[in-house]
């Protein structure tokens, strides 16, 4: 049987491609998923179900793909939580909800891909979201995804004392984190309703399901693209021990930002592979080589001066910068706070969390086996330009001085890490950023999208595949710059939504 479209990966892009993709009636659509499908949400395990614990991310979880991963030398490699199941890194992340600012898609738009300004992006965030607290042009009211803040109850002691510093350190309160002036200390949105993590496998595949021009099939891993001359024309794959090929009118890669570039390796396009049918020119495009992006946060832990109870997820408190409030060019872009745990017993420990929203420096996913089944080699290599370290070096300033504010009096006891010698001396604060920085799991631009002057571009704007015809691109991976969001959840749906015409349309 030949479909009219076979997707690769059903993870956060493409759960929402294929669902969109099938309302068209007329359009076969195959959604191929290397991770276990899920078809009745009754069924989900508690670890995909419910979005208030970790367990679907520890590196044992069948829902994980475990993968090993570089962020910096000094912490060497370390285990890289991946979604491995139906709704991907939808089906196990935080569930923050938070947009990237405007600015960043005028720069994508700037950077030759016009079709991804503000204004072009906008009704496609809108689409993917039912925003359940605000009503107005910027958020989306029938989506199928919940989109809410936890305000029910007032902030807790903690997320008031942060509020109350930030804002005597000038910083404005701001209702709406995801709306066009996002700047401001204000509570993160999430897709978490009444403790259900409201993945786009159980909010845009489910009610799909039914359609019987729509085949979604768990466990089968795809180990390359098939082509007939310059032509995508289907893929290969295993599924239960078998090989098998698939064919298709046209392929979409939505396998995430380590496994699409590694596919496309696999298949033959890019450096050091073997398939010379391909002009050298496709060679040259390497964003995967070069352009890797992801976001960092360094932690400052402290101690809490009482047990204030479980003050952790309610009201997540978030402070976006940007040139608004901060004429420098670039700065550290959130502190938030929330729940942690330490050496100091887990209940009167807490930390502020500095993330680098726009990180210049870059890293790289690379082919380490022809063999489809060993995981690509991939590093972050955080900190390496001289501006990112500068800036996670005032931001974990800025969080000290934050916590040093009358705001905190009743909330600290002393801070943990860094410790002052630490915090007073550039080359000992950078070390211990290098040693003690984390990872966030949002990877992007490793098939970035542009026009043929960036010789970096594996996609065109419309996430096609250059050089060849009938492949497209369609997950985090086609970013041409990661956006100042702390999070990549949403951006990942929207992308997702913005490609749905352009594959349709062939
Ligand atoms: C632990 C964790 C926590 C996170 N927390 C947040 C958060 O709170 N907020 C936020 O905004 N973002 C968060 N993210 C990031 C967000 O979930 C991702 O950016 C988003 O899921 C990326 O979507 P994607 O479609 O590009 O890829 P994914 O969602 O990763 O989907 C890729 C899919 O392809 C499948 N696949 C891969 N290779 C193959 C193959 N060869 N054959 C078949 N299938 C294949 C995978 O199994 C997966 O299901 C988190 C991510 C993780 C892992």
């Amino acid at each position: 049987m030949k479909y009219d479209v076979v997707i690769v990966g059903g993870g956060a892009a493409g759960s929402v491609l294929a669902s969109r993709l099938a309302e068209d009636t007329n359009m076969s659509v195959l959604l191929l998923e290397a991770g276990k499908d899920y078809p009745d949400p009754e069924n989900l395990p508690d670890e995909i179900k419910y979005g208030g614990t970790r367990f679907a991310e520890s590196p044992d979880s069948e829902h994980n793909w475990a993968l090993r991963g570089t962020i910096t030398e000094e912490q060497g490699e370390i285990h890289v939580a991946q979604g491995k199941v139906i709704g991907g890194g939808s089906s196990i992340n935080g569930q923050a909800m938070q947009r990237g600012l405007p600015e960043d898609f005028d720069d994508w738009s700037a950077r030759g891909n016009t079709e991804w300004s503000y204004d072009k992006v906008l009704p496609f965030y809108r689409k993917m979201e039912r925003d359940l607290d605000i009503h107005d042009d910027f958020h989306g009211t029938d989506g199928p995804i919940p989109v809410r803040r936890r305000q029910s109850a007032a902030p807790s002691t903690i997320q008031k004392a942060f509020l109350d510093a930030c804002m005597k350190d000038g910083y404005p309160a701001v209702e709406d984190t995801n709306g066009p002036n996002p700047t401001g200390v204000g509570v993160a949105p999430t897709n978490n309703l009444g403790g259900v993590r409201m993945s786009a496998a159980l909010a845009h595949l489910s009610p799909m399901r039914h359609r019987l021009n729509l085949t979604v099939r768990g466990e089968v891993y795809v180990q390359k693209v098939l082509f007939e001359g310059r032509k995508a024309v289907g893929v290969e794959a295993i599924s239960g021990g078998e090989v098998f090929q698939v064919f298709a009118d046209r392929v979409v890669l939505s396998a995430g930002s380590i496994r699409s570039p590694q596919l496309l390796m696999l298949s033959g396009i890019g450096p050091g592979t073997s398939w010379n049918s391909l002009a050298s020119v496709l060679r040259k495009r390497r964003a995967w080589d070069q352009s890797l992006f992801n976001h960092l946060s360094a932690h400052i832990n402290y101690k809490l001066a009482l047990h204030f109870g479980r003050f952790g997820r309610r009201n997540d408190m978030l402070l976006r910068t940007n040139n608004v409030v901060d004429e420098r060019e670039e700065r550290v872009r959130g502190i938030r706070t929330r729940y942690h745990t330490s050496d100091v017993p887990p209940e009167r420990s807490a930390r502020l969390s500095c993330t680098l929203g726009r990180p210049k420096g870059t890293g790289f996913v690379r082919l380490a086996s022809a063999d489809a089944s060993v995981q690509p080699t991939f590093n972050y290599q955080y900190l390496q330009h001289p501006d990112d370290i500068r800036r996670v070096r005032e931001g974990i300033r800025m969080g000290a001085r934050l916590l040093e504010s009358d705001a905190y009096k009743d909330v600290i006891d002393y801070r943990i890490s860094p410790t002052d010698e630490i915090l007073n001396n550039d080359d000992a604060l950078d070390l211990w950023i290098r040693q003690t920085v984390g990872t966030a799991r949002h990877v992007s631009g490793t098939c970035k999208m542009g026009p043929d002057s960036d010789p970096m571009t594996v996609v065109d704007q419309h996430c096609r595949v250059k050089g060849v015809e009938g492949l497209w691109v369609a997950d985090a991976s086609v970013c041409p710059h990661i956006p100042r969001s702390g999070g990549l959840h949403p951006t990942a749906l929207m992308i997702g939504e913005r490609v749905v015409d352009w594959v349709a349309a062939g």
